[in-house]
Formats: C-alpha cells, sequence, structure tokens
C-alpha cells in the first residue's frame, strides 16, 4: 500500500466544498477537474494550506497542514495560484530566485534549471512587466519548480500556454511526478489535457468529489454526463486521447 503523501480528510470550507476525501500519493500527476464554481480551486488551496478549512483536515505525511511552521510547510508545497499577483517589478532569474526563500539559500542551480526547464534563458534578465502574459505564467511556474517542492500544486497552470509550452509544461510535471517521485497536483479544464496528463483526476461538482481514479474512470462519458450534462466520448489511444462532443453539445 503506497503511503499517501497529501490527503483531504473530509476537507471542507463553508459551502464552497462540502467535505472531500481523497489521498494523494508522490510519483503521480493528479489533475483536478470538473465545471466552473466545482470547487477545484478551494480544494487545491486547502491543500497547499493557503487556506484554513472550515471542516475536516489537509494532512502531509500526515501531519496537520496548519499544524506546520509555515516556512517548511513553503519547503515541501510549491503553490501556483490561478491568478498570481507579481507585487512589484524584477528579473525574471530574480522571481524566479525567490522560489529558494522558504530554504534560505541562493543556489543558483535550481533556479537555473528552473529557468531552462520552462525555456527562459534567453529571457531571464527581463523585467517580469516587459513580458507577455503566457511568458510569465512560465516565470511563475519556475519560481515554484527552483524550491524544488516534494508536491507542485498548480492552478490551471496551462491555461495562458501556447500549444508547444502546454506539450512541454505536461511533459515536465510528468517527469517531475514519475522520475522525481514528486506529488504533482493541477487543475486543468481541458479534459483531453488532463486524460493525457494525469495518473488520476479528481472529478468535483457542487463542491463534492464525483469520482476519482484512473482517467478512463473518472472521465468517462457516464460522469462527463452527470456532471457537465454533455453527451462525448473519446477518441484515439492511450496517451492521445481527444475528448468528442455529440452534435448539439459543441
Ligand atoms: N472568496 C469567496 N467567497 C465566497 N465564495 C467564494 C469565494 N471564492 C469562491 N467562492 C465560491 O466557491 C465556489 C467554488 O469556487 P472555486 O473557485 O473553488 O471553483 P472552481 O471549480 O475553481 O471554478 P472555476 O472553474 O470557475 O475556476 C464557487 O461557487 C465560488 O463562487
Amino acid at each position: 500500500m503506497e503511503t499517501p503523501m497529501l490527503e483531504a480528510h473530509k476537507l471542507a470550507l463553508n459551502h464552497r466544498l462540502r467535505g472531500v476525501c481523497t489521498k494523494i500519493a508522490a510519483g503521480r500527476v493528479t489533475a483536478i477537474c470538473g465545471p466552473n464554481g466545482a470547487g477545484k480551486s478551494t480544494l487545491i488551496r486547502l491543500l497547499a494550506g493557503v487556506l484554513e478549512p472550515t471542516g475536516g483536515e489537509a494532512l502531509m505525511d500526515g501531519v496537520r497542514l496548519r499544524d506546520m511552521h509555515p516556512r517548511a510547510r513553503a519547503r515541501e508545497v510549491g503553490y501556483l495560484p490561478q491568478e498570481p499577483q507579481i507585487a512589484w517589478d524584477v528579473s525574471a532569474r530574480n522571481l524566479v530566485s525567490l522560489g529558494r526563500l522558504a530554504h534560505g539559500d541562493a543556489r543558483r542551480e535550481p533556479v537555473d534549471a528552473a529557468l531552462a526547464a520552462m525555456g527562459l534563458e534567453a529571457l531571464a534578465d527581463r523585467p517580469v512587466s516587459t513580458l507577455s502574459g503566457g511568458e510569465r505564467a512560465r516565470v511563475l511556474l519556475a519560481r515554484v519548480l527552483a524550491g524544488e517542492p516534494r508536491c507542485i500544486l498548480a492552478d490551471e497552470p496551462f491555461a495562458s500556454l501556447d500549444l508547444a509550452y502546454q506539450a512541454s509544461l505536461a511533459q515536465h510535471l510528468r517527469t517531475q511526478a514519475h522520475e522525481h517521485g514528486r506529488a504533482v497536483v493541477v487543475v486543468v479544464h481541458g479534459l483531453s489535457l488532463a486524460h493525457n496528463l494525469a495518473d488520476r483526476v479528481l472529478l468535483l461538482n457542487d463542491g463534492l468529489l464525483h469520482a476519482e481514479g484512473p482517467p478512463e474512470y473518472a472521465l468517462s462519458p457516464e460522469n462527463l454526463r452527470a456532471v457537465f450534462g454533455v453527451e462525448a466520448h473519446w477518441l484515439g489511444e492511450p496517451g492521445a486521447k481527444v475528448l468528442s462532443l455529440a452534435a448539439g453539445d459543441a
């Protein structure tokens, strides 16, 4: 039996999340999917410890997140919010270096590796205010990676990336999980992307966990009908799945 790294135990926040239980193991990519307002951001923020639950607990290695020292938590859990705010203008490299804050070091190697992983070498010295939305999103992701957290939690990291960067980020996240043993949790709206990226999917609906399991189970046509109210089926081979909506639902 795998030891879960992150665990939600009857996790609740007012009406926004209504008692979710799940275990998130290291070495896997977990996608959180569901309709607008389902509670995806709320769940990932509770798992990152940036929101306090009103019920239940978020645990890391069996320890309540709220009992962990914020700095220790920041070393273990790297969180990318849906709409990150950049408080002041710095170069891309300096912003990525902030990922080392929780470690209290200024090691260059993880910063360089994170810049390279996000294809940012040529932009490293540019002020972030001069970068495009997608470039800035890659800088903020690189800041998370530079912290070398054991858990990477990212809320819609693909949203502003073009196709090539989506593909390379998907590959990178899978490598982080499968080769470096990290727990990777991403909120993903694109269900084809989620199917091809994730080892497990949490399908949320109305603050509850509707289904959980491998993508072919959690994102089955029956579950998509129940949660999104659309008729759809999957085309393609494993690893290259494409969701096809029935005529009238597109
Ligand atoms: N600060 C808040 N105060 C009150 N209600 C909130 C707050 N933030 C979110 N909500 C509500 O909680 C519910 C869940 O929101 P959440 O952002 O977790 O959904 P989501 O699944 O991430 O949605 P989306 O796909 O639209 O980003 C929604 O009904 C939302 O309106």
